[in-house]
């Protein structure tokens, strides 16, 4: 498992840590980390070209330290001050080292094989002033490699927000622990591939983190097996309440899903029984209400719902509820928190926001404010969908868990009805609903990169390059190989 913690909480941890160790010698750490993995991104450091951009705060002396060591190897190396001071020990490593101050901040960077963005990390406000601009995008220009150092510049780290411009890195290398802005949307496209250097921080952090990824390890322990006195009805069964006249065919990718998540029975509730049966005869099929349809452990209600009624029925049940979809817009929010079983909540940004009565500029410019403001106001379990997915528990405190799987390929029409029926499944297989919801969400992730990789029927493991537009339906049928590898493999995610 992957965790990220908010800044103060870090520079918490870093102040327990400052005053049990000699002067700098954290700062050093991070110096030797952070050029240690510019010489990996280099291959060769002796006669490289190197800018550092270096801002006001200890982030700057972070590069000009890092610059120096590079500087000893052979790199020529120069620095660009940004801010209005400047880490006055980090430069007079950097010029020690054989380093300089550059004296024509464009041409070096037209130059330069490696930019080091060191303006600022954990103390920046806002996004990048108006003087940093023009030189961060020449550095962009440059072709150069632009490595963060700690985080992008301009981001936020807490929240993932980007007030306007930040930079855009290929690597970050930050330290102790990741930030939520990293592993969170918008910033965390910003950051490009991020490295994490061990600065000595473990068992200083707060027992809760404020974000969590998931691996494969941690997800084939919540996956349900089935032991040797499971029968189809232990193993839980779910009723799938979705389709309608207009929309049949995500009833049939909701049941699609269903199959694969591990329940021992689906139960297909609705006016889509015969398009159901056609494509998945193992499905029992009841007409509606949801009421009358039998005996479920959890429901899902909503992928192609129009307005059929059957939200309210559902909720006043006892079992495990997920809404999504046309469900969403139909439910009321009081009895949503007056249940005594758990509800999850799966929106995209749009409906996210229509429940928050806000934007949905603003739901995607803010994904972990808002998942926790969700959860939160309608006591629910809530995963938030999009280019990067989020589960929050209602009772605060809880770490939000963010999803490492997702793929823009999984942006297809009724790919979210393939994760309902997933997600269900799981719920009915007994899992909590924060388990289900991210063991769901990141099967349903590694299946789209199966599927787009190589085919949805394709054998062992996707490779890394190379991928097509996939339907929601390959995904669903790419869930069994994306469980396998889960089972199959380790730490990775
Ligand atoms: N603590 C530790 O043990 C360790 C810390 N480490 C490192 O220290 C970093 C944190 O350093 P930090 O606290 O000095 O803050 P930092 O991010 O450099 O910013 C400082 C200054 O920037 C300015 N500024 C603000 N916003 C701005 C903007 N938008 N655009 C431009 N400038 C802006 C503002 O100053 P102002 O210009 O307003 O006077 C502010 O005071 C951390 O990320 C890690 O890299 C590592 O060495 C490991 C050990
Ligand atoms: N840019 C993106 N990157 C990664 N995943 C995405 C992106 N956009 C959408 N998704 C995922 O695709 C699925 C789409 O679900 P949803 O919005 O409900 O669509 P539909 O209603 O057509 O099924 C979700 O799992 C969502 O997380
Ligand atoms: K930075």
């Amino acid at each position: 498992m992957r965790t990220a913690y908010r800044v103060q909480d870090v520079r918490a941890a870093e102040a327990a840590l400052m005053a049990r160790l000699p002067e700098g010698a954290l700062m050093r750490r991070a110096a030797a980390g952070l050029a240690a993995a510019c010489a990996g991104l280099l291959g060769r450091v002796y006669g490289a070209r190197v800018v550092l951009l270096v801002g006001s705060g200890d982030n700057g002396g972070d590069a000009l330290y890092a610059g120096a060591r590079l500087a000893r190897r052979g790199a020529g190396v120069s620095a660009v001050a940004l801010g209005g001071r400047v880490h006055e020990a980090g430069l007079a490593a950097l010029l020690a080292a054989g380093g300089r101050v550059a004296a024509d901040p464009h041409a070096a960077l037209a130059r330069a094989d490696l930019v080091l963005d060191g303006i600022t990390g954990i103390g920046g406000r806002g996004g990048l002033r108006p003087e940093a601009v023009p030189v961060v995008r020449a550095a962009r220009e440059s072709g150069a490699v632009v490595v963060a150092v700690d985080l992008p510049s301009g981001v936020d780290a807490d929240t993932g927000a980007v007030e306007g411009e930040a930079v855009r890195a290929d690597a970050t290398v930050t330290f102790g622990a990741y930030k939520p802005g990293l592993l969170v949307d918008p910033a965390r496209a910003y950051a490009g591939a991020v490295r994490l250097v061990d600065i000595g921080l473990g068992g200083l952090l707060p027992a809760a983190a404020e974000l969590e990824a998931l691996q494969h390890a941690d997800v084939a322990r919540l996956l349900p097996v089935p032991g040797a006195e499971s029968d189809k009805y232990r193993r839980g069964v779910v009723g799938v309440v979705a389709g309608s006249a207009r929309y049949p065919g995500a009833a049939v990718l909701a049941v699609a899903g269903a199959l694969r998540g591990g329940a021992g029975a689906v139960r297909y509730v609705g006016p889509a029984g015969g398009a159901v049966l056609a494509r998945y005869p193992e499905t029992l099929v009841h007409p509606g209400p949801p009421g009358g349809a039998g005996r479920v452990q959890a429901w899902v209600i909503g992928p192609g719902l129009g307005d059929t009624p059957g939200v309210d029925d559902v909720l006043a049940s006892d079992a495990p509820v997920l809404v999504d979809a046309d469900g969403l817009r139909l439910l009321d929010p009081a009895a949503v928190r007056a249940r005594p079983a758990p509800t999850l909540l799966t929106p995209h940004a749009g409906e996210a926001a229509a429940l928050l009565g806000t934007a949905r500029d603003e739901v995607e410019a803010r994904r972990l404010e808002a998942v926790r403001e969700l959860a939160g106001r309608y006591g629910a379990t809530v995963l938030l969908k999009g280019s990067t997915t989020l589960v929050a528990d209602p009772s605060p405190g809880v770490p939000v868990r963010v999803n490492p799987t997702g793929t823009p390929w999984l942006a297809t029409a009724g790919s979210g009805d393939v994760l309902s029926g997933l997600t269900g499944s799981l719920l009915a297989a007994g899992l909590a609903p924060r388990d289900a919801a991210s063991a769901g969400a990141y099967l349903h992730g590694l299946a789209a990169r199966r599927a787009a990789a190589r085919g949805a029927h394709g054998a062992g493991p996707a490779p890394a390059a190379g991928a097509a537009p996939l339907t929601a339906h390959e995904v669903a049928e790419a869930l069994p190989g994306a469980w396998r590898d889960v089972q199959g493999g380790g730490g990775r995610g």
